[in-house]
C-alpha cells in the first residue's frame, strides 16, 4: 500500500499556466485523486474581492428575522432550495448541528407532468427578501458563477491527470442552460456543552466535484484516511478544499477516491463556523453504468498500489449501477429532507417511508 496521507495535498493552480510546472501539477493532482479524495487549491481563478464580500455576508444571512428566513423554507420548494432550520437533518441517527441554505444557479426546471420525476429535482432557488440582505442575491450568483466556471477547467485537468483526453468527462455534462450547480450556505453553532459536537456526521459526497470555502477561521472538518483516521483539514485562506464524489468514483472505477469526512460543531462558547460547499453536478438524464470510463493500465495500476480503504459508516450510494444520476440524486434528496417529499413527491415519500415522517433521518 502507497503510505497513507496524514495532511491534505495543497496543489497551485497557478502551474497550470506556466509550461515548466504544467506537469508537476498534473502528477500532484494525480497523487490527490488516486491516494487522498481531497486537496487543497490555492492560487484559483475565483476573485479573492468577491468571496470577501461573500463571506462578509453570511453572518448577516443568518441573523435575518426568524420570520424572514422561514418565508423561504426548503419545504416550499420541489427543488429542494431554500432555508433549513438548526438540527433539522440527520446522519446514521444523530441530528447535524447545523443551520444552511441551499442556493444554485439559474435553472428553468425542465420537468412537466408525465415527464420522468428527476427531472424536477432542479429549478429555481429562493431568495430572501432583498429589502433585508440588498446584493446578496447578485453576489452569491456571481460567485456561483465564478466557481462554475473553474470546476469545469478542473475536470479537464482531472481527465488529463487520469491519462485521458482533457475532453473525455465533457460527455456528463449537458449545455450551461441544462445544467444546474448548487451550494450550500452553512452555519455550524458552538456546541452548547449538552448537545452532540456532530457538526455533520461521517458522509460522502454525491457528485462529481465539491468545492468548500471554509469561511471562517475555525477548524472542525476532518476527512478519513485509507487506515481510517481522522485527518483535520483546517481552513487555509486563499485556497478551496477540493473532494470527489462518488458519482465520479464510479464512472472512474475508484481511481479518483470519494474520502469520507465529517464536520465536528466548534467547541463551547466559541463563535459560529461558517462554510459553503459548491456541489459540481452532472447531466441529470446520464446512466452512469453505461459511461464507465476506460483508462490506460499504467494509470490502472495506481489503484491496486494504493489499496482499499478500511471499512467505515459512512452513509453510502447504491443506486448509480441502475438508475438515471437525477435519480439518485433525487432520493438522496428524499431521504435528507423528507418533509419536501412529503409535500412535492408523495409517492416517492411513501416508498422510502412507509411508517411516515421519521424521528431519524439520514442526510445523504
Ligand atoms: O462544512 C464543511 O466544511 C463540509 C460540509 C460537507 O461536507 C457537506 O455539506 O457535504
Ligand atoms: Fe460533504
Amino acid at each position: 500500500m502507497a503510505a497513507d496521507f496524514s495532511s491534505l495535498p495543497i496543489l497551485d493552480f497557478a502551474f497550470i499556466s506556466d509550461n515548466t510546472r504544467h506537469s508537476e501539477f498534473i502528477a500532484q493532482l494525480r497523487h490527490a485523486l488516486i491516494n487522498v479524495g481531497f486537496l487543497y487549491l490555492k492560487n484559483h481563478t475565483v476573485p479573492q474581492p468577491l468571496i470577501d464580500r461573500l463571506i462578509d455576508f453570511i453572518p448577516r444571512l443568518f441573523d435575518l428575522p426568524q420570520s424572514a428566513k422561514d418565508d423561504i423554507l426548503m419545504s416550499n420548494s420541489p427543488h429542494f432550495l431554500g432555508y433549513s432550520r438548526l438540527g433539522t437533518e440527520f446522519t446514521k441517527g444523530k441530528a447535524d448541528y447545523r443551520e444552511q441554505f441551499d442556493f444554485a444557479t439559474p435553472h428553468e426546471t425542465q420537468w412537466r407532468p408525465g415527464a420522468p420525476v428527476h427531472l424536477r429535482v432542479w429549478g429555481p432557488s429562493q431568495w430572501p427578501n432583498p429589502v433585508l440582505i440588498p446584493d446578496f442575491r447578485e453576489t452569491i450568483e456571481n460567485y456561483l458563477k465564478e466557481v462554475q466556471a473553474l470546476s469545469y477547467q478542473f475536470i479537464r485537468l482531472l481527465a488529463e491527470a487520469l491519462g485521458l483526453r482533457s475532453d473525455a468527462l465533457a460527455k456528463f455534462y449537458d449545455s450551461d442552460d441544462l445544467m444546474q450547480h448548487r451550494a450550500k450556505v452553512i452555519k455550524y453553532p458552538a456546541n452548547d456543552g449538552s448537545l452532540t459536537n456532530q457538526g455533520v456526521g461521517p458522509h460522502y459526497d454525491a457528485g462529481f466535484l465539491t468545492f468548500l470555502l471554509q469561511a471562517s477561521p475555525h477548524p472542525g472538518l476532518q476527512v478519513q484516511n485509507l487506515s481510517g483516521d481522522w485527518i483535520d483539514a483546517p481552513p487555509i485562506p486563499g485556497t478551496f478544499v477540493v473532494n470527489i464524489g462518488k458519482a465520479l468514483e464510479f464512472v472512474t472505477r475508484g481511481l479518483a477516491r470519494a474520502t469520507s469526512h465529517r464536520v465536528l460543531s466548534p467547541p463551547v462558547s466559541s463563535t459560529p463556523r461558517y462554510s459553503v460547499p459548491f456541489f459540481q453536478n452532472i447531466s441529470l438524464n446520464t446512466c452512469l453504468s453505461q459511461e464507465v470510463l476506460d483508462f490506460p493500465p499504467d494509470i490502472l495500476k495506481l489503484k491496486d498500489q494504493r489499496g482499499h480503504p478500511a471499512q467505515t459508516d459512512s452513509v453510502n450510494f447504491t443506486e448509480f449501477d441502475r438508475e438515471p444520476s437525477g435519480k439518485v440524486n433525487l432520493i438522496g434528496r428524499i431521504k435528507s429532507h423528507p418533509d419536501v417529499a412529503e409535500r412535492h413527491y408523495p409517492d416517492l415519500f411513501k416508498e422510502y417511508f412507509p411508517d411516515g415522517l421519521p424521528q431519524h433521518i439520514s442526510t445523504y
